[in-house]
């Protein structure tokens, strides 16, 4: 048995224009160093390219507004067909015309652009960050590259949340319509001072952190929520990260910085605004769907809320007739965060260097899709991408909160030859898990090195070698994330690192180590890690619980180290446990701790 390592992540990055290109590759040359095995080198085609003749110029339509260093980078290349306000219909009859559509968030690219192109249409580009208008999974069946421009509009959305803070706290667009209306009204709007008071941001990511810098320069005193940022980098600029319910319980001001995915929708509801200080404020230039819009109007009726900023909602643009809207104590702007000429500017050479690039056959690192692996490689490698995947989202939900993850080590077990196994998509899908249950980035073979070295994390790989013939790509693959607090004790293997481990056998992916406790479990639905006192009928026990609330076991096992001393239960649910049935299980005095995972 060998070992080699080799360490991929370098430090947090301070993004530029040079950075971007120096990591764009060529999709013509991808297959061929994937890790496709030595007898169908060069035999297989990409699955996925952008193929665009070039004995005539494409087109790209551009169906929203687009600064003009982007339009005049596109037109350098291509015919512009810059068509704004189409109907979803007239946006399906052209587009079969164009081999690439670039959009902001105003436009819904969904699954009937992508059949009515023909299969002409080969990139979509999102000038700006949020793709929830793009449909990707049809955009990936299409063969169609989807990309983004995450970065140009930061600081626009930083200032525009900055924006609404003061603005809402000195009731300066109330104070506007009625001096509009012919009145004056000095005493009706009396504002509230910032200096001194707290400022919870949740969401210390991009935005976030540009919030933070600014509003201290406000002289308000800055706490964060954010489970999986590190502590160092805001305390670098003086920042403390806190629980999501300290953050709440103490803010005076709230502002909403986080991505909108299954965890943080609707976080802002009525059992959170009853948690608050009475009079506390809302910014929101996040996504709506962050907040539950109804029990925010009855936060603010009931007082508990002083008054909200909103620049994002739930349907947009918002029904005439919203409440929300509507009510006196909010303030609200039509989806502005990103749009500053700058921004734009900057968003838009982003994007069209993007566009062109693809359409060239070029790889952008801001791609949010593409599957660049040849079949026969993805076939081989299908149930280990899986197994890759499952593991790196163990792994950060095994994470307590306020440890941000930095350092992670995958451990490959293998008979192959390095030279016959490229670990890139399995490092990329790794990645992928880690990434993506906590954020609103797509992580795909493309720009998962990109994303995990944005925000900070180091990723280094070590291959096992194992003696004997490789019948199989794989024997294992380990994950482990250093130096940081587990949620669940037992994950954290003897050398102080939270670890997971598994194996494909006949084809399915299983999980067979956490921490060094030995399991083995299929990777699918949902996990109940539990660590009891080995002893029996602790089975019937759980499994009544969960009968009891109609939750469906697909399996359990129990692993021991010692017999009699501790064991480790695998719960597979398919539906996750209500709060009262998994405290049920904590309950049981054999359990010593329990955890529930989403795969
Ligand atoms: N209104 C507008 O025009 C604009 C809105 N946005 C939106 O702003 C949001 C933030 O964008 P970026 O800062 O660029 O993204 P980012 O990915 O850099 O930051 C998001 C942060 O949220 C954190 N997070 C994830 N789950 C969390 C949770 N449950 N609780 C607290 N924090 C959590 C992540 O760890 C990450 O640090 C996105 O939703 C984006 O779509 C961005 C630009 C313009
Ligand atoms: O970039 C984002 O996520 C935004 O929300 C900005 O959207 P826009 O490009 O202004 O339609």
């Amino acid at each position: 048995m060998a070992v080699s390592s080799s360490s991929l992540i370098l430090s947090p990055p301070s993004l530029t224009k040079s950075h971007l290109t120096s990591l764009s590759l060529s999709w013509k040359q991808l297959p061929r160093n994937l890790s496709l095995p030595r007898h169908h080198r060069r035999r297989a085609p990409p699955i996925f390219a952008v193929v665009v003749s070039m004995n005539s110029k494409p087109t790209i339509l551009v169906a929203e507004k687009l600064g003009d260093a982007g339009l005049d980078l596109l037109k350098s290349f291509a015919n512009v067909d810059c068509s704004y306000n189409l109907s979803p219909e007239e946006l399906c009859t052209k587009i079969s015309l164009c081999d690439a559509l670039i959009v902001r968030s105003g436009t819904k690219v969904s699954r009937e652009v992508f059949e009515s192109s023909g299969g002409r249409l080969k990139v979509v580009g999102r000038a700006g960050v949020g793709i929830d208008n793009v449909d990707l999974a049809a955009a990936t069946e299409h063969g169609c590259l989807v990309v983004n421009a995450p970065t140009a509009n930061t600081v626009a959305a930083a200032e525009h949340g900055i924006a609404l803070l003061t603005a809402m706290a000195r009731n300066v667009a109330q104070a506007d319509a009625s001096i509009k209306a012919g009145k004056w009204q000095r005493n009706k709007y009396v504002g509230v001072s910032l200096v001194g008071k707290t400022l919870a941001v949740m969401g210390f990511g991009k935005v976030g952190t540009e919030v933070a810098r600014r509003a201290k320069g406000l002289g308000m005193n800055i706490i964060a929520h954010d489970p999986y940022a590190p502590a160092d980098r805001a305390h670098a600029i003086g920042v403390d990260l806190v629980s999501f319910d300290e953050a709440i319980a103490t803010a005076d001001f709230i502002t909403l910085h986080m991505p909108l995915t299954p965890a943080t929708s609707k976080i802002l509801n009525d059992e959170n605004f009853a948690k608050m200080k009475k009079g506390v404020r809302i910014v929101n230039v996040a996504r709506g769907g962050v907040i539950d819009e109804d029990a925010l109007v009855r936060a603010l009726d009931a007082g508990i809320v002083a008054q909200a900023a909103l620049d994002v909602f739930t349907v947009e643009p918002p029904p005439k007739d919203s409440k929300l809207v509507n009510h006196e104590n909010v303030t609200v702007t039509p989806h502005l965060g990103a749009s500053t000429t700058e921004a734009q500017e900057g968003v838009a050479i982003e994007i069209a260097e993007a566009v062109v690039g693809a359409l060239r056959g070029e790889l952008a690192a801001t791609a949010v899709n593409a599957p660049m692996v040849p079949s026969e490689v993805l076939i081989e490698l299908k149930p280990y991408v899986t197994l890759a995947e499952k593991l790196g989202r163990l792994a950060v939900q095994l994470v307590a909160g306020g440890s941000g993850v930095k350092t992670v080590k995958v451990t490959y077990t293998s008979a192959r030859a390095p030279d016959d196994l490229d670990t890139r998509l399995l490092r990329a899908m790794v990645t992928k898990g880690l990434i993506e249950p906590i954020s609103s980035v797509f992580v795909n073979l493309v720009n998962a090195d990109f994303t995990a070295k944005q925000r900070g994390i180091r990723i280094s790989e070590e291959r096992v070698i194992l003696d004997g013939s490789p019948q199989k790509p794989l024997e294992a693959i380990r994950v482990q994330i250093a130096n940081v607090e587990s949620r669940f004790a037992s994950a954290i293997s003897e050398l102080g690192e939270i670890k997971v481990e598994g194996q494909v056998k006949d084809g399915i992916p299983r999980l067979t180590k956490v921490g060094d406790f030995g399991v083995d479990v299929s990777l699918e639905g949902n996990i109940i890690l539990c660590r009891q006192v080995d002893q029996p009928g602790m089975i019937g026990l759980v499994g009544s619980i969960l009968g009891e609330e109609n939750v469906n076991v697909s399996f359990m096992s129990v692993g021991r180290t010692v017999p009699r001393k501790q064991a480790i239960m695998t719960i597979g649910v398919d539906e996750k446990p209500s709060k009262e049935a998994l405290k049920k299980i904590g309950d049981i005095p054999a359990v010593e701790e329990f955890v529930f995972l989403a795969l």
